[in-house]
């Protein structure tokens, strides 16, 4: 695992680092967004930032990242050994860095008294956060060392249709229920268009509803369904619209920021304990057994 130097700036002492884990579907601007978390923490807020990249399809990545996933596995190779498609070669590499998520979680152990934030790029493959075995081990790992708040980023003006809006919602709440981690919603682009409606949509699901009327397909009739289940999950979230472009909105990403990781303490820290308990011993074997196979091919990969 190789780690590039961390910033050494002597700021304000610190107990312990709090991880935002940027997740959001592809083209949303995670990366972007990220890049301005870190410019505006490390410039005028004076943070000490830590960045990570989980993308191992990033072509071009605009931060200086600490630990990046490319170093340790090549996707490309990946994708020919396994004879895989992109998707599933970002999926198999994630599998296989998780294996080696032990000595991250070493190198920020040894970082945390230095450190205010890590932030962590991820690929835009969500289902490596709703289902595969990879996701479960990266944010369990943090989440029982540090306070982790998931930063869940959604693109604004791809999501001003009723029924884009409602699809995206589905994906962030199997992700936040599949984690269950503090989350704050960002919905990114607002230069662009301002998630107004979004707002609108969730305060009010009546009016989204209503919104749905015109459209008789197959998918706004599911949305309108979906629309009932989510009025729950809307309650109990926090939304921010920011512009990962211009820097607009980040004070408002902030204080719900630390909102968030006042949850982690109060509500999240003993419910993650117990949880790590109660996890089932058969499903570590299988999971540590899977991992196993997967790192058996790892050395011939990297
Ligand atoms: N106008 C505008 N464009 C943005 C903003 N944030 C990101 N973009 C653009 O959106 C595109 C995708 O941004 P990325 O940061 O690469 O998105 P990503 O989610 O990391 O993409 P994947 O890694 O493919 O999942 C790029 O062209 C960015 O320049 C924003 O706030 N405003």
């Amino acid at each position: 695992m190789e780690e590039r130097d961390a910033s050494s700036s002597p700021l304000r002492s610190t107990n312990s680092p709090t991880v935002v884990l940027v997740i959001g579907m592809a083209g949303s601007g995670k990366t972007t967004f990220l890049h301005a978390l870190s410019q505006h923490l490390s410039g005028e807020g004076r943070q000490r930032v830590y960045t990570i990249n989980l993308d191992p399809a990033a072509v071009d990545v605009p931060y200086t990242a600490n630990i990046d996933i490319r170093d340790t596995v090549k996707y490309k190779e990946v994708m020919k050994h396994y004879h895989l498609g992109p998707n599933g070669a970002i999926l198999t590499s994630l599998n296989l860095f998780s294996t080696k998520f032990d000595q991250v979680l070493s190198l920020l152990e040894t970082r945390a008294p230095n450190l205010d934030y890590v932030v962590i790029d991820t690929p835009g493959q969500i289902e490596a956060f709703n289902w595969s075995a990879s996701g479960s081990i990266i944010t369990e790992t943090l989440a029982l060392a540090f306070p982790t708040i998931v930063a869940y980023v959604v693109d604004t003006p791809r999501s001003n249709r009723p029924v884009t809006f409602m699809s995206n919602m589905l994906y962030a709440c199997s992700v936040l229920y599949k984690i269950r981690l503090p989350f704050v919603l960002c919905f990114n682009k607002i230069d662009v268009e301002s998630h107004s409606f979004a707002l609108d949509w969730m305060n009010n699901p009546e009016k989204y509803r209503d919104d749905l009327h015109h459209d008789i397909t197959y998918l706004a009739s599911l949305s309108r369904s979906m629309s009932l289940v989510l009025e729950e999950f809307y309650r109990n979230l926090r939304a921010v619209g920011v512009s990962a472009a211009t820097g607009a909105g980040m004070q408002a990403f902030f204080e719900a920021l630390a909102e968030a990781k006042n949850e982690y303490n109060t509500d999240f820290v003993e419910w993650i304990r117990r949880r790590r308990e109660g996890i089932d011993m058969e499903e570590r074997i299988r999971v540590h057994r899977e991992m196993g196979a997967f790192e058996t091919h790892l050395r011939e990969c990297i």
